[in-house]
């Protein structure tokens, strides 16, 4: 007999700071150009196996096909806009325009509100045009020496600032909660200092490899969940490839995507996963009660083999993002 065990991760949520609710494993969507395309039928597959969180961002070009899938998901019935929630981020680009970001994220989406919308990066970008970028604009931009065109003259507390100012207007309803995403210590310190909205989540690279133990404990206590992004090891998964990570697959009887998903759920982490594939979709859902020595052994892999995988040129900026790209 096939025993379905509960809960799945897509049956757990959490609550953000200001009340907001939110399932705690999304389904991600930054998928390479090449196969963007079949975002529309992997969030069809998602929701319809019991996902209800969607991560998505301006930047990622994939806006317009999760707006397709909802559309067809609203009009087959299968949910109502009130049962999923969305993430969307504002990137650099659009540092000083946040209401254009959000006003081309609602339209892309097709929908008139975002559950979640994070700053992407606290880094200010120059807008330069490219037909080939979003929105007729360049994504990274970069100076002729291949160095990131960065707005010298820019602070980026300017992107937070102007999203709080939509968030806290009574008469507008577009987003339902405000946070940020790639943000180290000192960054989240001075928007608690400087700014009026506490930001609600922390989306930041984390698996077993980067466990981000101090960030974490920050967040904790300051009520800001933290939501791991790349928890299989981004392009290709190789964090389902650790051998420990194979073995508790074994011993829970799920998918190592599993274990990796539960390791940050279980920790009450969200965890934000991406799949185009139906399987593993489904199999990224399972969860696992892993035991605090299971979550040890799995934590000590930061230690003895520490990996970052997204490691874009601009971390280097962010002083405290411990990425390794080249210091500028
Ligand atoms: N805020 C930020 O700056 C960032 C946010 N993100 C968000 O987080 C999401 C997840 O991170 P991402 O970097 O995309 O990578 P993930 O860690 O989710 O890994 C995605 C890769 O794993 C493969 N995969 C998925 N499930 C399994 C499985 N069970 N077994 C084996 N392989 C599997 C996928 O291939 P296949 O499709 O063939 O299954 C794909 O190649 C993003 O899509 C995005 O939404 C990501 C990076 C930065
Ligand atoms: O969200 C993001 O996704 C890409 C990497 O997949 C990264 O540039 C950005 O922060």
């Amino acid at each position: 007999m096939v025993r379905l065990l509960h809960p799945r991760g897509t049956e757990i949520s959490f609550t953000l700071n200001n009340g907001v609710r939110i399932p705690a494993l999304a389904l991600g969507t930054a998928n390479p150009p090449e196969s963007i395309g079949g975002t529309k039928q992997a969030v069809k597959t998602a929701i319809k196996a019991g996902y209800r969180h969607i991560d998505t961002a301006w930047a990622y070009g994939s806006e317009p096909y999760v707006g397709e899938a909802i559309k067809e998901l609203l009009e087959e019935g299968v949910i109502r806009r009130e049962d999923i929630f969305i993430t969307s981020k504002v990137w650099p680009v659009l540092w000083d325009d946040a209401e254009r970001s959000l006003n081309e994220s609602l339209q892309s989406l097709g929908v008139d509100y975002i559950d979640l919308w994070l700053q992407h990066w606290p880094i200010c970008y120059a807008k330069v045009k490219d037909p080939h970028g979003i929105n007729g604009l360049s994504r990274n931009p970069e100076k002729e020496n291949g160095e990131p065109d960065y707005e010298t003259s820019g602070d980026w507390i300017e992107t937070y600032v102007q999203m709080e100012k939509i968030y806290l207007n009574p008469s507008d309803r577009r987003v339902r909660s405000i946070g940020v995403s790639n943000f180290p210590e000192q960054y989240l310190e001075r928007i608690i200092y400087e700014c009026a909205v506490k930001p609600t989540v922390n989306q930041v690279e984390m698996h077993p490899k980067l466990p981000q133990f101090s960030l974490n404990k920050f967040c904790l206590s300051h009520n800001i969940l933290t939501a791991a992004y790349s928890p299989l090891g981004s392009h290709g998964a190789p964090n389902t490839k650790i051998p420990l990570v194979e073995e508790l697959a074994e011993k829970y009887s799920v998918s190592p995507g599993a274990i990796l998903n539960s390791y940050h759920i279980r920790q009450g982490h969200l965890v934000i996963a991406r799949s185009l594939n139906n399987a593993r979709i489904a199999s990224n859902m399972e969860f696992a009660t892993l035991t605090e020595e299971d979550l040890d052994k799995l934590d000590n892999l930061g230690v003895t083999e520490p990996k970052r995988y997204v490691d874009e040129k601009w971390n280097a900026i962010v002083p405290g993002f411990t990425g390794k790209g080249p210091k500028i």
